[in-house]
């Protein structure tokens, strides 16, 4: 039986690193906020059956986007930190995948994110029994430091920077996640915990205008970037 594809978008961040009045996922981009941009990306994949979005327990906003309207669209109350909200949208998604369905988490902070990326992404996994994240090479050079010292150069042919989404399957993602929270393994994304389980992701180049919108000066960027594809 061919396994289903559902997504998950960790939405319940306040944005500290932004500075903004409002939750950066909230902010306006070419017209519309950084979280419709960001679901109309995964709905424009077809392969993507069910959208949950976890958001904040007070989030005043959310009614107001059109994704609040479609079908394919859900909501769960996230938690403290990301993967507790990510947690959240998995734990909702019960009633619905099966334990080998693929489910991919993708940042609300990631807007710019080419659809052709997600469909290189489930290409690439098909068939794989653990799943992988898009990720960028490094082109700079690379060192690790001790405070202000440069303690030495690392071999940047062995280190890649990990975007969204990141595509697993529902049990064994669901299951390392809770495991690894409850060990109190420091989880930044979805891979870790799995690699927490002892288990080796995939990685699939992806696109480096699939930024993540952190600090004011991202926004400008997210902008050339998004026009990039309209
Ligand atoms: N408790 C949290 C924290 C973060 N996120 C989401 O995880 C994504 C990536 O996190 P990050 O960029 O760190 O967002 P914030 O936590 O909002 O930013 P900051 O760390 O600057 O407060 C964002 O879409 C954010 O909304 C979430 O769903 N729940
Ligand atoms: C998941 C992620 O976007 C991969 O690079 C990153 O770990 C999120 O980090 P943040 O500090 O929660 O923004």
């Amino acid at each position: 039986m061919k396994a289903r594809c559902f997504a998950v978008i960790p939405a319940a961040g306040s944005g500290k690193r932004m500075g903004a009045a409002i939750p950066k996922q909230y902010l306006t981009l070419l017209g519309k906020p950084v979280l419709q941009h960001t679901i109309e990306r995964l709905l424009a994949v077809a392969a993507v059956e069910r959208i949950v979005v976890a958001l904040a327990a007070d989030d005043p906003r959310w009614p107001a986007l059109p994704a609040a309207f479609d079908p394919r669209v859900m909501t769960a109350i996230g938690g403290a930190e990301r993967a507790d909200s990510v947690l959240a949208g998995l734990r909702a998604l019960a009633a619905e995948a099966r334990p080998d369905d693929w489910v991919m988490v993708h940042d609300a902070a990631r807007p710019c994110l080419r659809p052709d990326d997600v469909e290189k992404l489930l290409a690439e996994l098909e068939g794989d029994p653990v799943g992988g994240i898009l990720a960028l090479p490094s082109v700079d050079t690379l060192k690790e430091v001790e405070g202000r010292d440069i303690v030495a150069t690392v071999d940047r042919s062995r280190i890649w920077r990990a975007l969204t989404p990141q595509l697993f399957r529902y049990r064994p993602l669901t299951e390392s996640l809770e495991r690894a929270l409850a060990a109190g393994a420091t989880i930044t994304d979805e891979a870790s915990a799995v690699e927490w389980a002892g288990r080796r992701p995939k990685i699939v180049e992806g696109h480096p205008g699939n930024i993540k919108i952190t600090r004011p000066e991202d926004l400008p960027l997210a902008e050339f970037y998004l026009r990039q594809q309209t």
